[in-house]
């Protein structure tokens, strides 16, 4: 090759390990970004080693096309960061780089400018301080600021938790740094940006979610990499965002399953983000009322450090929770006699209410009163959920719809009703009820795109409506001065459902919409209708006493061993049968087996079950459970076992992919 090139690997995004070898220029150093040729096309890709694959013979090797030298080179903590998650997650790390390096820029020919804003922001802090409240103070003194810290910030709803995280975000940026605040989903990314532009007006700011225009994302990736951003804030996505003078994390809702990855490289961005903290030495905080229980046990196990907001900001007391016992108050049609009397107080006031019902659509099934017929997806193994709108059956997990038949399919009786209840049957009830009252229905039908998200949270706190029908798109994070009434319906689902974290997820959105009651003005009230009202669950709630929960579930845990006390991996196979993908999991588990026994790990390999959504968009699933009650040993068994399932043969058809700490099983 000519004079003063070398030999380096690149890694592209690539679905596979994603390293390849090609020529560079003597100067290149790790990290740098270049386009490299590929196939009969060009990739971005970065520099990662200087090493070279001998295995390779030199002529074969291309040399780059471009070396983009306006950029720096990716840190080599964000390098490590790949390389973790690809180790963590058992993932190629062609898959995981292609998380972190946005689409567009990857398709861009040449190399962005520079918009020529390479100081560092002046943090002149504008807009009024508002006096922080005792807790805040102690909290603030509580949190490290030197060096790695984990700290649990476990503050009620309302507490003024945002306000803690901008402070610290003030002195990190007082010090030149940059500040990464994580949020779990994009509906609540308008409400914080608003704030931090409003607190720090001369700071650079970069929103970054999947929604947000890919030109955008694509240069405040190339803006932060160059360390043009002071703050990056932004759902789990924007854990990979590049920095170079990285300060400090903040996860808010800590506890939110969004933080999960699903498609792609299944990674938990809340995970990702304390490793993040530690390589770059800087303190993180995990936010919640409502924390995770990992990350509860995390405190007690002296990992984390927990420090308590135990009061709210407006100093208003928490709003009180009234269990109404649905077996002696029935409800009718959805709402009993107490919660439409509360509603009526509520609206007489002047105040605003909210009802939560976490079902979407009009009726969860359609069904035939003389044959008990109902209606099913063709695609997967779930109910299609009738939705009024349109007039037709919905298929929640697909996306078929139909239009309902006028006889039944089965029986060709006249007699096809809508059963049970979805957030526009409790609208139109809620509607007869209260013909005066001005109803906003938000769910994920009502509310679509972000920019409709955000004209509705104006309207509501500019009073236009009186009362609120939402599924939890409403239940987390949100700030609604005027709301003091919150009534829940249908809470019961998740008491006595087979998932581990059922009644985690259920406390955790109880305390979450409750918690939205009576945050400014006035007191709250919400009410909770329920079959169930001895439930320790219940008990636990009225008293809003999460600490119980927390000790009684995790004691649960610790008896059964489930996580966290125990650490899992989830193998999933699927294809257009279910045998094929049983045979897979089958021999999985042989060789699984096989492989733990032959080292000693004490790693338990589960037999292959059928998923309990069986069918998904005309594919039949399966899974395999693996455990470990100590996390090298999993890890070193799940590297040996993923290397020999690379190899396992197995049907075109079949998929199957490997996930890491599953939040369902
Ligand atoms: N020190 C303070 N003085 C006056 N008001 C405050 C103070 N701190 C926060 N607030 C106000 O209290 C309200 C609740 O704060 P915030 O939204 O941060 O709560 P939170 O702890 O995040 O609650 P949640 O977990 O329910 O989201 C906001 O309207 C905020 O402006
Ligand atoms: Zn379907």
């Amino acid at each position: 090759m000519s004079e003063g090139m070398r030999r380096a690997q690149v890694l592209l995004p690539f679905p596979g390990e994603g390293l390849f070898d090609y020529w560079v220029p003597e100067a290149v150093v790790p990290g740098q970004i270049v386009r490299v040729p590929f196939g009969r096309g060009a990739k971005l890709g970065i520099v990662w080693s200087l090493k070279a694959d001998p295995s390779v013979p030199d002529e074969r090797i291309k040399p780059v096309e471009a070396i983009w030298e306006g950029l720096p080179p990716l840190p080599e903590a964000d390098r490590e960061l790949l390389e973790f998650t690809a180790r963590y997650y058992l993932a190629p790390l062609g898959e995981v780089v292609a998380a972190m390096l946005p689409p567009a820029l990857r398709r861009r020919k040449r190399e962005p400018r520079s918009k020529g804003r390479g100081e560092e922001g002046g943090t002149v802090p504008a807009g009024p301080l508002p006096e922080l409240t005792e807790g805040q103070r102690a909290a603030l003194e509580a949190v490290p600021r030197d060096g790695f810290s984990a700290t649990l910030l476990h503050g009620i709803t309302g507490s003024g938790k945002t306000e803690v995280y901008l402070r610290l975000v003030a002195e990190c940026l007082a010090q030149g740094r940059q500040a990464l605040l994580l949020v779990p989903e994009i509906a609540l990314t308008p409400q914080l940006t608003e704030r931090v532009h409003a607190r720090f007006p001369s700071a650079r700011i970069v929103c970054l979610h999947s929604e947000a225009p890919a030109g955008e994302r694509s240069a405040a990736f190339v803006a932060a990499m160059r360390g043009e951003i002071d703050v990056v804030l932004g759902t789990r996505l924007a854990v990979f965002a590049p920095f170079v003078r990285l300060g400090l994390v903040v996860v808010d809702e800590e506890h939110d399953p969004s933080y999960k990855q699903f498609e792609g490289v299944p990674y938990s961005a809340r995970d990702l983000a304390v490793w993040r903290a530690r390589r770059w030495n800087v303190p993180i905080v995990l936010g919640s009322a409502t924390p995770s229980l990992e990350s509860w046990a995390s405190c007690e196990a002296g990992r984390y450090r927990r420090v308590a907001l135990s009061a709210r900001a407006s100093g208003q007391p928490l709003p009180t929770i009234e269990l109404i016992d649905t077996a002696q108050t029935p409800a009718e049609e959805g709402v009993s006699a107490p919660l439409a009397q509360a509603i009526e107080a509520t609206l007489a006031r002047g105040e605003q209410a909210l009802v939560f019902l976490n079902r979407r659509g009009y009726a969860p099934v359609v069904r035939c009163g003389h044959c008990g017929w109902v209606s099913r997806c063709p695609n997967c193994s779930v109910n299609l959920v009738f939705h009024r709108d349109d007039g037709r059956m919905h298929c929640h997990h697909c996306g078929y719809r139909e239009t309902p038949p006028r006889s039944c399919p089965e029986c060709g009786a006249l007699d096809l009703q809508p059963v049970g209840r979805g957030t526009q049957r409790l609208e139109e009830r809620l509607q007869a009820l209260f013909p005066q009252a001005r109803i906003a229905r938000i769910d994920r039908d009502a509310v679509r795109t972000l920019a409709q998200w955000e004209t509705l949270l104006e309207e509501v706190r500019a009073g236009r409506y009186d009362l609120l029908v939402g599924t939890q798109m409403m239940a987390k994070g949100h700030d609604f001065p005027s709301l003091t009434l919150v009534g829940v319906i249908g809470a019961d689902a998740g008491l006595y459902a087979a998932e581990v974290r059922a009644t985690e997820r259920m406390f955790q959105q109880l305390i979450q919409v409750a918690g939205r009651a009576g945050r400014a003005g006035a007191p709250g009230r919400v009410l909770v209708q329920t079959e169930f009202p001895q439930h320790p669950l219940f008990r636990e709630l009225a008293a809003h006493d999460y600490a119980a929960f927390a000790a009684r579930t995790l004691a649960e845990r610790r008896a059964l061993r489930l996580p966290p006390f125990a650490f899992q991996a989830l193998l999933r196979a699927d294809d257009e049968a279910l045998e094929p993908a049983l045979a897979f999991l089958e021999a999985a588990r042989t060789t699984g087996r096989e492989i733990a026994g032959r080292e000693g790990w004490p790693v338990k390999v589960f037999d292959p079950v059928p998923m309990r959504l069986v069918r998904l968009a005309r594919r039949e699933r399966a899974q395999l459970l693996v455990e470990g009650g100590r996390r090298p040993a999993l890890h070193a068994f799940l590297e040996r076992w993923v290397e020999a399932l690379r190899g396992l043969p197995h049907p075109r058809s079949l998929r199957w992919r490997l996930e890491v700490d599953p939040l369902e099983t």
